[in-house]
């Protein structure tokens, strides 16, 4: 049902030549002197087009400076990412919506900064909210929304900017069990209708089995690639199904011994 895979030479040629996100030992360093940080030490990781893949780790380790060295928000130390010819789009935690726009206006402003114009701007716009199932909801402001109808309106404007790759930063990580559950089915839709790329940072190692294709374990601080699951299950899963439970149960084992490693 599962298996660990090891990556292999040809398996990057295959996906580099298909345009795929492509890590190659990938160090990031902060700071210089005795007071620098190594947040990640050769990331090696091959990202298919169209694959959903998770990243998970004990805190600190790296995953989000990875998500932003793949946004090209921050440049590698060392190693290499190679993301031919496609567009990132980023999705926080924090929806971050401008609080004096309305769910329509703040969906606008991705494409206004992309220069579409304003007629296609607002048909874009409100097929986006359709996509994110918030028609009827265009012209209320943020503090009107639920925390998951918030982040339904950060998707939407994720998704305004086009881009083939969707970096995701724990975005479900503040909301309740339920609306969670409803979003990992919107957003497995949303995946497969748009052909997506999606790389999704969480702390929830079901979350990371429910949805993805490969989960990928970072080590403690320097983040390495400890090892990557391929989830050969069908879709949907249930969260609370027997198998997520099962592969979940043994990625969390191999967590903790990562993290009692590191604590003595
Ligand atoms: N701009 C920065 N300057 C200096 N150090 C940084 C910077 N950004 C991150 N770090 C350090 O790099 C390491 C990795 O941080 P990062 O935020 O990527 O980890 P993370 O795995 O996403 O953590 P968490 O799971 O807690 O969100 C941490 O030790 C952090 O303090």
């Amino acid at each position: 049902m599962t298996q660990t895979r090891i990556q292999t030479r040809a398996d990057d040629d295959t996906a580099r030549a298909a345009g795929a996100v492509v890590l190659t030992d990938v160090v990031k360093r902060y700071g210089r002197g005795p007071g620098a940080v190594t947040a990640l030490d050769g990331v090696s990781l091959t990202v298919a087009p169209g694959s959903f893949t998770c990243l998970l780790g004990a805190s600190g380790c790296g995953k989000s400076t990875l998500l932003s060295l793949v946004a090209g928000l921050d440049d590698v130390s060392g190693g290499a990412i190679e993301h031919v010819d496609q567009p990132v789009a980023m999705m926080f935690q924090e929806s971050a919506l401008f609080p004096w726009l309305t769910v329509l206006g703040n969906v606008e402003i991705a494409l206004r900064v992309r220069g579409v114009g304003r007629a296609e701007r607002r048909n874009r716009a409100l097929e986006l909210l359709e996509t994110v199932r918030l028609t009827g909801f265009a012209h209320k402001r943020p503090h009107e929304l639920s925390g998951g109808m918030r982040q339904r309106v950060a998707l939407a404007r994720a998704l305004a900017q086009d881009a083939s790759v969707l970096l995701m930063d724990e975005p479900f990580g503040a909301l309740d069990a339920m609306t969670r559950d409803i979003l990992h089915d919107e957003l497995e839709r949303i995946w497969r209708e748009q052909h997506l790329t999606v790389l999704f940072v969480t702390h929830n190692v079901r979350e990371a089995v429910r949805l993805g294709d490969q989960v990928v374990l970072l080590s403690s601080r320097p983040g390495r690639v400890l090892n990557v699951y391929d989830v050969a299950m069908d879709r949907p899963r249930r969260i609370d199904s027997a198998p997520v439970a099962a592969l979940a149960a043994e990625i969390t084992d191999a967590l903790r011994e990562e993290v009692g490693r590191h604590a003595n």
